[in-house]
């Protein structure tokens, strides 16, 4: 982690040719693109979720990656339009953590000064189980995927999440867009878990998952959320890895209910309904903690009254009764939470020892029977803005040249609901302070030294005046995480851990504010 602001060490000048003495972020030899979109050549738009946009863009030299595709995923401003909060940063940062064969690399983060905006750069992965399954379903007249690719895709997700769920971090929004898989190259067939954004490390005692909003999609969420749990765990991960699983061999969602779209109620009656249909009733003989629920309590005409004649799962997933895969389905498919199968022990279950056994390539089986899955369409005609045209570009061949180098791919963050901390970002010219000088920083022509004059709140649109002149640093700190430090090089003084924007946008280490930032934010604090 790097220090900010103590004297000797910094991620300024991080040895890439990043950070101290960047030209301002805002002003460019090359239009108006912000000088962090320098290093990529944007190809065009992949796709748009809930949180905003997706973009395939390449590495220009003089990048080791060079040539690389890559994902930028641009997220919408929020309501307020107040940029990005310290949750996100947060959340982004953890992704940067992880690193798995089975979990998706975020490449970069950037930020646009001007509005603040979030950008996330990820690898880029030419297929999702959505499309898929989308392409059995829709244009290969229901032909089933071939069984190895089934388990292999399976066999590979669960490997993914058995890396979260050791590390304790849960999915909670899987489904089958946020599961890639990589085209042609080194790594083809390979499944990368995506989407992150609401991911969380979870740590006793947990919070309930509505706190944020509904953070599940719908169709794979658990019963346990659908009906009010305030404590969730890994499990509400397997369930989605059921639904998953099935919707691989049948090529339909499995439950697919309707959507009670903003709301902060997790309780969503058709998905219930849906369910129950298929598996019954749950009872508290088999989920004692049932009864606590607060909506089988509360919707006790909604929930417990429908009685359905339910012949379980092998009504619409057309599986031998007895069969391993049978066995696994119903495991993750169980109500309760708690005998609910993990994902290591799904790892070691039976059916993944038996014939055909699960590969690395999933795409390719032994047989040959092999399926050449379109890559995704790419809509060059919107910009990064979402807007405007772009310069017609070459979409990346099926063959992907550069998939060989690439090591996961990624997703979305999203903080939908995520309450805001009261002043939770400080956006400030860098003043120089103990220790500026060691990162190499030019002199701050204009700005001089004390308190930032133009106040704490986040500084936005700075004139082009200000621009030519300011070597801009961002700090987003983080309140929740105010602590005094006691050391040589900062005395006794109020610290926050925040992270550091550097001048053309993109995200430094997670570490310790300066004094004279926290000062600063302390003093903005006070006078609010
Ligand atoms: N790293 C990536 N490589 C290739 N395609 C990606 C990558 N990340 C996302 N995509 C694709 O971009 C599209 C939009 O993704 P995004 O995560 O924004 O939304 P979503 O998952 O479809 O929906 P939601 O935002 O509601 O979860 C999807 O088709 C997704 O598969």
């Amino acid at each position: 982690m790097s220090i900010i602001g103590r004297t000797g060490q910094g991620p300024m000048g991080d040895g890439n040719g990043r950070g101290g003495g960047m030209a301002n972020p805002n002003s460019s030899k090359h239009g108006n693109k912000p000088e962090w979109l320098q290093q990529y050549d944007l190809i065009g738009k992949i796709g748009e979720g809930t949180y905003g946009l997706v973009f395939l863009a390449r590495i220009k030299a003089p990048s080791t990656n060079r040539g690389k595709f890559i994902a930028i995923k641009k997220f919408k401003q929020s309501k307020d339009g107040d940029g990005v909060s310290p949750t996100a940063i947060r959340e982004i940062m953890l992704l940067r953590e992880i690193s798995h064969e089975n979990v998706v690399k975020l490449v970069n983060v950037h930020i646009n000064h001007a509005d603040m905006s979030l950008y996330l750069a990820f690898d880029y992965a030419d297929h999702d189980l959505y499309e898929i399954i989308r392409y059995h379903r829709d244009k290969a007249g229901g032909q089933p995927i071939n069984p190895y690719t089934v388990k292999s895709l399976l066999w590979q997700l669960l490997n993914g999440l058995n890396y979260l769920h050791s590390n304790w971090i849960i999915h909670r929004d899987l489904k089958p867009s946020n599961i890639l898989v990589m085209g042609e190259g080194e790594e083809q067939g390979v499944v990368k878990i995506a989407d992150f954004g609401l991911a969380r490390i979870y740590q006793a005692p947990l919070k309930p998952l509505y706190e944020n909003g509904v953070v599940v999609t719908i169709w794979y969420r658990a019963p346990e959320l659908l009906l009010g749990a305030k404590h969730y765990t890994s499990a509400v991960d397997m369930w989605a890895v059921g639904c998953i699983f099935a919707e691989l061999i049948t090529l339909k969602p499995l439950f697919q209910g309707q959507e009670v779209k903003a709301t902060q109620n997790p309780f969503q009656f058709d998905q219930l309904d849906k369910i129950f249909k298929v598996l019954g009733h749950p009872t508290v003989e088999k989920w004692p903690i049932l009864a606590n629920l607060p909506h089988w309590q509360q919707d006790v005409q909604h929930i417990q009254q429908p009685k359905y004649e339910t012949n379980g799962i092998g009504t619409v997933v057309p599986l031998p009764a007895k069969s391993a895969a049978f066995d696994l389905l119903s495991k993750m498919l169980e109500y309760d939470p708690r005998k609910r199968i993990t994902a290591s022990q799904a790892l070691e279950h039976e059916y993944f020892r038996n014939e055909p056994l699960p590969g690395r390539n999933a795409l390719v089986p032994n047989t040959g029977d092999r399926v050449n899955y379109p890559t995704r369409p790419v809509d060059t005609s919107t910009d990064i803005e979402g807007t405007t045209s772009l310069q017609p570009s070459q979409p990346p061949s099926s063959g992907n040249a550069v998939s060989g180098n690439l090591a996961g791919a990624h997703h979305a963050i999203g903080n939908r609901g995520i309450p805001r901390g009261p002043m939770p970002m400080v956006g400030i010219p860098r003043m120089p302070g103990p220790g500026i000088g060691s990162y190499g920083l030019p002199s701050q022509g204009g700005i001089g030294g004390g308190m930032n004059p133009n106040g704490i709140p986040m500084q936005r649109g700075i004139s082009a005046a200000q621009q030519q002149q300011q070597v801009f640093y961002t700090c987003i700190v983080e309140p929740s995480e105010m602590f005094m430090k006691i050391g040589p090089e900062v005395g006794f003084s109020p610290a926050f851990t925040g992270y550091l924007i550097d001048g053309r946008g993109d995200v430094q280490e997670h570490g310790i504010v300066s004094i004279m930032t926290s000062l600063q934010f302390l003093m903005s604090n006070i006078m609010e």
